[in-house]
């Protein structure tokens, strides 16, 4: 057949040409090729040959070798040695290495991979999941994915709550990979349309041991839940347990324990070296005051128990100014601050940082050359990740921990459980220095420090109280007074426990209201936005105006914060003690009830509510039990002008027939109207007439000024004669008219009226006229004819030219 060979014939060539022209399914081919040959070399990578020590090594994508290259990654740690091989091969892994040791590349290799041999793209959903317990952990996984996988194609998104949930829920459908927190991945779970996870390949969870920890565990069985059965999961972290109970709920299968310090003797880096010191509860603020003195050119972080502890260190320091920068960063600040100071603290040489145990795992803050913990962490697992904040990848550091007497035997029992490597030290008399002085003068002059003092004492009382560990922790052997007085108080506040808590579920727990979207719920400044259909009173808005004085702040914390739950830290204490308020010497002056005095209140009532006691306090909450002491109001209706009337009422017919019959009412209401009327239009009749008047006075000095100035237009008054004296208005009179001016005088140089035309009269005669008119105000060049001639259009010429 030859017609159709021929036919092939032709076709052929213009083939190979579009081949040529669009190198597109060549690539393809190529990297499907790749693609196979990476996953044969992985399929025949050997596990049990001695471990690489470099990851050029390792059967890695070409993206993910480059992005490792420019990241400046070339040598594994141990646990990447270890871990990744595994990660490659598609096994799950427990893994547990020591802080700093690398473990965030260990899962994220993997993750990268796993990926790339899938040839997933944006139109394959959800990839894969990584889990964080704290957002600047899962922040900083997002950057170290964001440097090592910048030659890859994948999206990558951050899922950690501080945007609205339709803001992040917009993007979340498009990503490839997700490093989120997981209250806030869980909602978007449960919330968001257009997720799909069920394509998941790989779910990693960093800290697991934490994320497992009452309070997140709920929320991860619930997140599990969504994702399919069958996917990769690798779990991480400094202190990890082969919990059986975890890996069911997690459904591992036949997982590969990773356990780099297993064989090491301690569970802490080599290249850390660990004090502790006794110093009683009531000197621990001078003992830390005096080590930052003596440390000023070192970078450090602080690690206090709660948020309440942070503030009031943070505060009372920061008034003392003790030389290098000081930084405080807890879980109740807004995101983008706690951004913002991980950031500062990342970048400086010297500074100190009072934190909560928000950043004591996995955050990798560069440099940090010592560990403070000043209140005893709550077990060792918490003890391990604090330090693990110094002497990360192979760099030197140092940790100190405080204890109190009554801590001492019991927390190195622990420690040494562990085998962790701690010494005594002895604090140098000479080098304390004492502030309590100076802090009682401080919380006496400013009742602000004094309230963030008590709310420090409470809840470090209250998280002693709480913890398990009790050959550590007894509050009874503390000295509270002291401790009291060592804050700045007058005296130790009288609290009240209540029985059944769990502090690790308190300090897991999300935030009440976090798990909606709640964040949006309030402005930049933290205050609360209105809701829609929500309507503010009057009592609303005067505890909304704050900065008035120092008092106002506490009320909004006692009123305005309570009610939102979330967004202040001051707001947790009441559901498991309460203060007795006493009315303290000092409190009598009238400081507002966070010191335990009054505060006057005006609602509009007959008398001013007094705010006196807790009970008060709550009153001011319920607007309901408010009503009574606003007065009871009256009943008014307003006229078309808004003046205010009480309303119209309908008498009984009784009094009604006392006016007369109902016609002669009508009758009385008519003539009465008509008196009105009458009246009404005299005083009409005068007012048009007045404005007559008044328009003809007008009119009338409006001619005679022009009049007077045509006289004056005609007379230049450069030089008066015979006055003798210079007009000191002679000279503008004498310069043109500025626009402004004109403007005003624009009545005045308006043009006379046009005359009418007279029957006989014609245009030329018009324009005769006007020419006329001008002739005295200036130079006019008079055409009577049109010009014909040269000579006519030269004289014009030189007209023109003279004026
Ligand atoms: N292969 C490597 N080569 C050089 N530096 C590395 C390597 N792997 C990790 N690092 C660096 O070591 C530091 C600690 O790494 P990483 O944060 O992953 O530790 P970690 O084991 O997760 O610690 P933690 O238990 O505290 O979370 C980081 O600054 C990281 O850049």
């Amino acid at each position: 057949m030859p017609a159709a060979r021929a036919a092939t014939g032709t076709r052929a060539p213009q083939k190979k040409q579009k081949l040529k022209e669009n190198p597109k399914p060549l690539k393809r081919k190529r990297d499907q090729e790749d693609r196979e040959k990476l996953q044969h070399a992985v399929d025949e990578f050997d596990l049990k040959a001695e471990a690489s020590t470099k990851f050029s090594t390792l059967p890695l994508s070409q993206p993910t070798t480059s992005g490792l290259e420019a990241s400046h990654f070339s040598n594994l740690t141990d646990v990447q040695a270890q871990a990744i091989p595994f990660g490659l091969k598609g096994r799950d892994i427990l893994g547990a290495a020591k802080t700093g040791s690398g473990k965030t590349l260990a899962f994220l290799v993997p993750v990268l991979e796993k990926l790339y041999r899938a040839q997933w793209t944006e139109y394959d959903g959800l990839g894969a999941m990584i889990i964080s317990p704290t957002r600047e952990l899962a922040v900083q996984i997002f950057e170290v994915l964001r440097k090592i996988g910048r030659y890859h194609t994948f999206s990558a998104g951050l899922v950690i709550g501080g945007k609205s949930l339709r803001e992040e829920a917009e993007r979340l459908g498009r990503m490839n990979i997700l490093v989120c927190t997981p209250g806030r991945m869980l909602q978007h779970l449960d919330q968001t349309a257009g997720i799909d996870v069920d394509n998941l390949q790989i779910l990693v969870l960093d800290e697991a041991d934490r994320i497992m920890d009452m309070g997140f565990t709920s929320a991860v069985d619930a997140l599990v839940e969504h994702l399919p059965k069958e996917r990769q999961t690798m779990l991480f972290s400094a202190t990890q347990s082969k919990k059986v109970s975890d890996l069911a709920r997690l459904s591992l299968k036949d997982p590969e324990y990773v356990a780099v310090h297993e064989a090491s003797a301690s569970a802490t880096p080599t290249t850390l070296t660990q004090h502790y010191l006794v110093t009683p509860l009531a000197e621990k603020m001078e003992t830390l005051y005096g080590f930052i003195k003596a440390n000023l050119k070192s970078k450090m972080v602080v690690f206090l128990s709660s948020g309440k502890q942070v503030r009031f260190v943070y505060e009372s320091l920061r008034h003392l100014q003790p030389g290098t920068p000081l930084l405080h960063l807890h879980g109740r600040q807004k995101q983008i601050q706690r951004m913002e100071i991980t950031r500062r603290f990342s970048a400086a040489k010297y500074s100190c940082l009072f934190a909560t145990d928000v950043v004591a795992r996995g955050v990798d803050f560069p440099a940090v050359d010592w560990v403070v913990q000043m209140d005893c962490p709550e077990d060792i697992d918490t003890y391990i990740h604090r330090v693990g904040r110094t002497a990360r990848y192979e760099r030197d550091g140092k940790a100190v921990l405080f204890l109190d007497p009554s801590e001492e035997v019991g927390m190195l029992q622990r420690l040494e459980q562990r085998k962790i490597p701690i010494h005594k030290v002895n604090v140098r008399e000479k080098k304390k220095l004492s502030i309590k002085n100076q802090i009682q003068d401080m919380c006496f002059k400013n009742p602000d420090l004094k309230y963030l003092g008590q709310k420090a004492f409470i809840s470090y009382t209250r998280s002693v109280h709480l913890q398990k560990d009790k050959q550590i922790f007894n509050l009874k052997k503390l000295d509270l007074d002291g401790y009291a007085a060592s804050l700045g108080l007058p005296g130790a506040p009288q609290i009240k426990y209540q029985k059944g808590e769990d502090i690790k579920k308190i300090k897991n727990a999300p935030r009440a209201g976090l798990s909606s979207d709640s964040e949006s719920d309030f402005d930049e400044n933290g205050k609360r936005r209105k809701k829609k259909g929500e309507v503010k009173t009057k009592y609303d808005r005067m505890f909304e105006r704050t900065n008035q004085d120092v008092l106002t702040s506490h009320y909004t914390k006692l009123v305005g914060d309570e009610e939102n739950g979330a967004n202040d830290e001051e707001d947790d204490d009441g559901d498991f003690l309460s203060v007795k308020r006493v009315l303290e010497g000092d409190d009598l002056d009238g400081k507002g009830p966070g010191s335990g005095a009054k505060i006057i209140v005006g609602l509009g009532g007959e008398e001013p509510f007094v705010v006196d006691s807790k009970r008060r306090e709550k009153m001011l909450k319920s607007k309901k039990k408010m009503l009574k002491f606003k007065g009871k109001g009256d009943k008014v209706v307003f006229d078309d002008d808004g003046v205010a009337h009480h309303p119209y009422r309908i008498i009984g017919e009784e009094d009604f027939q006392q006016d007369g019959s109902a016609e002669a009412q009508r009758q009385k209401f008519v003539e009465s109207e008509a008196v009105k009327v009458k009246e009404a239009d005299a005083s009409d009749k005068q007012l048009a007439k007045d404005r007559r008047r008044e328009k003809k006075e007008k009119r009338k000095a409006r001619e005679a000024a022009e009049g007077d100035e045509g006289l004056e237009g005609s007379m230049p008054r450069l030089s008066a004669p015979g006055d003798g004296e210079e007009d000191p208005l002679a000279l503008l009179a004498s310069l043109p008219v500025t626009g402004e001016d004109r403007d005003s005088d624009a009545e005045d140089e308006r043009p006379p009226k046009k005359k009418a035309k007279k029957w006989f009269q014609d245009d030329s005669e018009d324009e005769r006229e006007k020419a006329k008119s001008r002739k005295g105000k200036g130079k006019v060049i008079e055409v009577t004819e049109a010009p014909n001639t040269l000579e006519d259009y030269e004289a014009l010429a030189a007209g023109l030219l003279e004026d």
